[in-house]
């Protein structure tokens, strides 16, 4: 049986890279996708070879509950998903919610899905807060040193411009960005907090460059002990060996290995003199693994089939 699911924010990045996920499960079928900008027009204008095609429609957030899907999926601004999802809670509780935006990531009663760090946590949930891009890039980089930390994980990111969304501004202004890397929220970024909340304390220094996707994370771990590079590299295969959208590597991995792709590549482990300090970088793309792939994961376990239906094609980074 096919499960319908209803997009909300299918304009926006993230919401065209699920529109393609959704359209290539077997299981799974788009019932509406909300945009104010795109109503009216049918899907086929902007995503030609669809197996499915629909029209966009502008569903008012008080209404979306009413909506006849399975699935609801928010991928909204931040700030955003709150009347919707109250809308949801009236007239269509049992449904299952996933929301991309940030604004229940803090919050207990929705769990909070990283699969490969949170999954065994994952049963019976039906409201489910999707992680940040940069948020995941840091956890899978840090999740296998994390009992042997001595202090905040500094971690430099640089992201692609999609990260900013296509609401207008300098972080995705190709003109300001051109020959440029643009630091911004130096202290306090969302996703310190996000971070600090569900793995370890980080101090993340964010930055755009004018690529359009993908993102690298370069993290600084200082250790409570001496450690073997042998060690190391035996805690993260050991926490990684049967992920297949995890892949390890010795050298530092390149963004542009993973662009367009639905895994993570993690690798560098290079430790200092002492054993002290080792660094680790993780590459994602921030519209799959680090949004779009990471909700149909969560989607998949949810409604109780394999976690990687629909995300086959290209398994492995
Ligand atoms: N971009 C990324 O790399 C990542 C983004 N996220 C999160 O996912 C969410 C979506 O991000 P992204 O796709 O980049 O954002 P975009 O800015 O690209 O898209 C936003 C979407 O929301 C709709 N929208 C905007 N304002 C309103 C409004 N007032 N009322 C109704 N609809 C509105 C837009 O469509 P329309 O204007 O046509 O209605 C569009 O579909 C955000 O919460 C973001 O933080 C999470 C991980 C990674
Ligand atoms: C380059 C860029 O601007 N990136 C975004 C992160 C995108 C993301 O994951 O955002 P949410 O936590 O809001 O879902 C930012 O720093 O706000």
């Amino acid at each position: 049986m096919t499960l319908k699911i209803g997009l909300v924010g299918a304009r926006g990045h993230v919401g065209e890279a699920l529109i393609r996920i959704i359209d290539a499960h077997p299981d799974l079928s788009l019932g509406f996708v909300s945009s104010r900008e795109r109503v009216g027009k049918p899907l086929s204008d902007f995503f030609p070879g669809l197996k499915q095609d629909l029209v966009y429609s502008q569903v008012a957030f008080d209404e979306v509950g009413r909506q006849p899907v399975d699935v609801f999926v928010l991928a909204l601004p931040n700030g955003m998903a709150a009347d919707c999802v109250s809308s949801i809670e009236r007239f269509h509780p049992d449904a299952l919610v996933v929301d991309l935006s940030a604004d229940y990531r803090f919050d207990s009663a929705w769990y909070y899905g990283l699969p490969e760090l949170t999954r065994t946590h994952a049963a019976g949930a039906r409201r489910i807060s999707n992680p940040g891009c940069y948020a995941s890039a840091m956890q899978l980089a840090i999740h296998p040193m994390r009992d042997a930390l001595d202090g905040a994980v500094q971690c430099f990111g640089v992201s692609g411009y999609s990260g900013a969304g296509t609401t207008p501004s300098d972080k995705n202004d190709l003109r300001k960005l051109a020959d440029n890397l643009m630091p911004y929220a130096l202290v306090n970024h969302i996703h310190e907090r996000e971070v600090a909340r569900h793995c370890a304390p980080v101090e993340f220094i964010p930055h755009v460059a004018p690529h359009f996707r993908g993102i690298t994370m370069t993290c600084n771990l200082h250790l409570s002990r001496g450690f073997e590079a042998s060690e190391v590299r035996e805690r993260f295969e050991s926490a990684y060996a049967n992920e297949p959208l995890i892949h390890l590597q010795s050298d530092p991995p390149w963004v542009s290995d993973i662009a367009g792709k639905h895994g993570v590549r993690i690798g560098g482990f290079t430790l200092d003199a002492s054993g002290r300090r080792l660094v680790v970088v993780s590459v994602l793309d921030n519209l799959l693994k680090g949004a779009a792939t990471q909700a149909m994961q969560n989607i998949n376990i949810a409604l109780g089939i394999d976690e990687f239906t629909g995300l086959e094609l290209e398994k492995t980074a």
